[in-house]
């Protein structure tokens, strides 16, 4: 066994795979695991995930860590969690699962979103600080009422996807602020289930679990899963965030100065935000943090992260994922010419539109494989572009982008960051954000620290910052003039395709 000191686990529960890192006391990452998952598509739109994964995934990474990593099970002392945000999961009475989760990238509920629309109007956005768009948990829950009423009508509670393996650790069921207000069912201004959402809505109250901050004790690990596990029952487990609230803690995000780009499976651009009344008219989120009483908002790509993994497994399966990255350094600044939009699953911010779809745009008989990629690398970033111009629009003096997410292991993409953004970027070392964040709640909670911003004084590490680079930043500009008509110029087009498949 190695000679280690207390630690804790942080469980980033992604779209793409759980990563449980373990930190010390000193905010050092001394092991970390990663486990995948798959994605199902069954139509178009529909994005799905079994709970049972998440939990076979975290239970095989906490496993490794003490068997490949030697870790002494009794020097984890807390665990806590970043969660992809919004996924429905529906329990029974008995706390079974009742159906696949229906994720944040699902758009199938269009339909309720207007419904929502029409029923409560602007009350709506007032109540939650959202308007309702079809990744949000709540037209999920009418999407299973209107849709498969025998589930409906078994549901007795539901949460979100860092709840269920919560719950499944600790026997305990609740869900934390920062993800209640991803639900959109959440009243923001008294903390409580809103009771004219679930009245106007029809959604019993009861079925909503109940609420806790993160880094409030949930519970100690049960006999079952330390056994499952090789954990002992003294672990003790915290609530944890929303991934993107906790990807802020873990980049140390805690002032309106500096704002957050996160590449996962979806892109996100978040700034902290002071004032709980700020009102990006419901084009950007706005939620709970996971610090108590303060705020962020944010605009969501709903495809950054997951258009590159796409563009590899579809062209260029054979080839190591960071070579396939670097090989965009053969290209130009520009791509030689190509536009990629990221559309490809639809998009959320700052359009709100299920059936836009995505494109290349400029393919010249010259084009290489490089050039596809550097594009591709691009167009994410522009997308995120058109999301920080809403910053800058409202009068954000930002200073830095720190740079977080599975993207930020490349260095060319964060120079293209710097250079389409013109700030600079800075990464963190070790480590990729939202895990390290998770770590912070549960140290905190366990009380090695005053709170979560004297923990950030120790556990946030800034690795290199890439600085714009003034001929870049020109350049990019002027693509950027071209790729900001491509929404509106490929609307029309993509969704027709969109409506031949569905009649397909
Ligand atoms: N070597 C790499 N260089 C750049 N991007 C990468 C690399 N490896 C993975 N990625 C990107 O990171 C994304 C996954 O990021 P991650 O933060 O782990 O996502 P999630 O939390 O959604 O599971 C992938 O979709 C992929 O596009
Ligand atoms: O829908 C959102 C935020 O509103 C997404 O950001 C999800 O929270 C998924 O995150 P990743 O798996 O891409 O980190």
């Amino acid at each position: 066994m190695k000679n280690m000191s207390a630690v804790v686990l942080g469980v980033d529960l992604g779209t793409s795979a759980v990563k449980v890192l373990a930190v010390d006391k000193a905010g050092t990452v001394v092991a970390q695991q990663s486990v995948g998952y798959e994605l199902q598509q069954p139509q178009p739109g529909y994005s799905e995930q079994r709970p049972e994964d998440w939990v076979t995934s975290t239970t095989a990474a906490i496993q490794r860590l003490i068997s490949e990593d030697h870790l002494k099970p009794e020097d984890i002392q807390g665990i806590s969690y970043s969660g992809q945000m919004h996924g429905l999961v529906l329990l029974d009475a008995n706390h079974q699962v009742l159906r696949p989760a229906i994720l944040w990238n699902d758009t199938r509920t269009t339909p309720q979103c207007h419904e929502i629309e029409r029923v409560m109007g602007d009350q709506f956005v007032e109540i939650t600080g959202n308007r309702p768009l079809e990744g949000f948990t709540l037209p999920k829950l009418l999407w299973v009422k209107e849709n498969e009423p025998e589930i409906w009508a078994q549901t007795d509670c539901f949460v979100l996807p860092k709840d269920y393996v919560r719950y499944r650790m600790t026997g305990q069921l609740a869900m934390d602020y920062s993800d209640a207000t991803g639900t959109v069912l959440l009243d923001v201004k008294t903390g409580k289930w809103s009771k004219t959402i679930c009245e106007q809505l029809g959604v019993p109250e009861r079925i909503c679990p109940p609420l806790m901050k993160s880094v409030d004790f949930a519970g100690n690990v049960t006999p079952k899963y330390a056994q499952q596990t090789g954990l002992t029952i003294t672990t003790k487990v915290y609530g944890g965030a929303a991934d993107n609230a906790a990807g802020a803690v873990g980049a140390g995000i805690l002032s309106e100065d500096k704002v957050m780009a996160s590449i996962g499976t979806s892109g996100v651009v978040l700034k902290y935000e002071d004032n709980p009344n700020t009102n990006y008219h419901g084009v950007l989120q706005f939620e709970d943090h996971a610090f108590p009483d303060k705020y962020y908002s944010m605009g969501v790509t709903l495809a950054a992260g997951y258009s590159l993994s796409w563009f590899k497994k579809t062209f260029a399966p054979d080839v190591d994922f960071t070579e396939m990255v670097a090989s965009a350094a053969k290209s130009t600044v520009g791509a030689n010419g190509l536009i990629f939009t990221p559309y490809i699953v639809g998009e959320r911010a700052p359009y709100a539109d299920a059936d836009i779809r995505g494109s290349f745009i400029g393919i010249d008989g010259t084009h290489q494989r490089y050039d596809f990629v550097r594009a591709v690398l691009e167009g994410i970033i522009f997308s995120f572009k058109d999301l920080m111009q809403i910053y800058e629009e409202h009068g954000s003096q930002f200073k830095t982008v720190v740079a977080i997410g599975g993207g930020a292991k490349s260095p060319l993409w964060l120079q293209i960051q710097a250079d389409i953004f013109n700030h600079p970027v800075v990464s963190l070392q070790n480590e990729q954000g939202p895990g390290m964040g998770a770590a912070m709640i549960a140290a905190t909670g366990l009380g090695w620290f005053d709170s979560m911003e004297d923990c950030a004084q120790t556990f946030v590490h800034y690795g290199k910052v890439y600085e714009p680079i003034a001929e870049n930043v020109t350049a990019y500009q002027q693509i950027d003039q071209v790729y900001h008509q491509a929404y509106s110029q490929t609307k029309g087009m993509t969704a027709a395709l969109m409506a031949y498949r569905r009649a397909e």
